[in-house]
């Protein structure tokens, strides 16, 4: 039984949100004062893992509008790796708004539910929402901002999983400071993922006296996400939003045609795997070249859910304390675009210090 329930829920039940709600089934006997794999808190403040319930579920997919949440995460084209049986939820997944939610690939690839959109304010009011898990495809800007509205106008902490400049806006960021509104943002940096990875690297270049000349980073996978992103035009943000993930972490100054980050193509059969290929070029002692070339294969989404577990429990203590408006740290930690970029181990301790409530 939870002893502090965060009620959440999810706009887009896609493989992440298939994850994250599996990994709250996987984990919810995690022992508190153990060190448990796959998790970097099992009690993050005075909340465990299964104090996360679900509540509410938004979607478009007429393969999953109408579900139970439980069975909404295996459907359509979600091809996540299977972590638990998830019990019956009794939270059907409920038809949300679409506006720009799908691209072209989605339109080949789906069928749109044909139900009347519900109302996402009063859903969220009447479920009593504490979080809402913004979920949508890259690419999705005017449906990302609808939600994060819908979030402000019923007084619920918002966690913006996706590319969609919103927590890293002042005019978003003000919004929800005036709102007294927390906002987690935005795009989730996995746990083991290509940026964070690649962050490092760059800085141990620096570190150790290197010029980092150019680097690139190509990823490929074989989820709905990697097919979305075949059209180009929904990638802009998301390419920004990777590229500075890695830059702002270097002091290098790399010419525009040094770094290629983002994106790169669908391979059908890696199914929710993703392989990133990275290379960093640069000179060390005496100007002599050095490369480094390395390989991440993973599966995507748990990977995301790792983090995003995280992240809600860090909205609803920002909530708990009455806390609006983006929370520096755990967007900093959590995420690739955040209002302010922090090293990774500055943003680590001042994660640390938010839970204690020492800022
Ligand atoms: O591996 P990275 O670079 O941290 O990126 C991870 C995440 O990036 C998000 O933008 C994707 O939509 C997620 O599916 C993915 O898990």
């Amino acid at each position: 039984m939870s002893n502090h329930p965060i009620r959440v829920a999810i706009v887009g039940v896609g493989n992440c949100a298939s994850s994250l709600v599996q990994g709250v089934q996987y984990y919810h006997d995690a022992d508190p004062s153990a060190q448990v794999p796959g998790l970097m808190h099992v009690e993050f403040g005075k909340y465990h893992v299964n104090d996360v319930q679900f509540v509410a579920a938004f979607d478009v997919d007429s393969k999953k509008v109408g579900l139970d949440l439980s069975e909404a995460i295996g459907a359509s084209e979600n091809n996540t790796i299977k972590l638990a049986d998830v019990p019956h939820l009794d939270v059907p997944v409920l038809r949300g708004t679409t506006l720009d939610g799908l691209g072209k690939y989605y339109r080949e690839t789906i069928v749109e539910s044909d139900a009347e959109p519900v109302d996402v304010v009063a859903t969220l009011k009447a479920a009593k929402v504490d979080v809402l898990v913004c979920y949508l495809p890259v690419g999705s800007e005017a449906a990302a901002k609808f939600y994060a509205q819908c979030a402000i106008d019923a007084g619920v902490a918002f966690v913006n999983a996706l590319p969609v400049f919103i927590a890293g806006t002042k005019e978003w960021a003000d919004k929800f400071t005036a709102a007294g509104v927390p906002i987690v943002g935005d795009d989730i940096k996995s746990q083991i993922g290509a940026t964070i990875t690649h962050r490092v690297m760059a800085k141990l270049f620096e570190d150790r006296g290197v010029v980092l000349d150019r680097t690139y980073q190509l990823n490929v996978g074989g989820n709905m996400d990697f097919k979305n992103m075949l059209e180009r035009e929904r990638l802009e943000s998301k390419k920004i939003s990777k590229t500075q993930a890695v830059t702002s972490n270097t002091s290098a100054v790399l010419g525009e045609d040094d770094v290629h980050i983002g994106p790169s193509d669908y391979v059908a059969w890696l199914d929710d795997r993703k392989w990133a290929f990275v290379r960093l070029e640069g000179r060390n002692f005496g100007d002599a070249p050095v490369s480094l070339e390395y390989k991440l294969e993973v599966w995507d989404s748990p990977n995301s859910a790792g983090v995003i577990i995280d992240a809600i429990r860090a909205a609803k203590i920002a909530l708990d304390r009455g806390i609006g408006g983006p929370i520096l740290s755990a967007s900093s930690y959590f995420m690739k675009s955040p209002p302010e970029q922090y090293a990774d181990d500055i943003a680590h301790e001042k994660v640390e210090a938010f839970i204690r409530g020492d800022i």
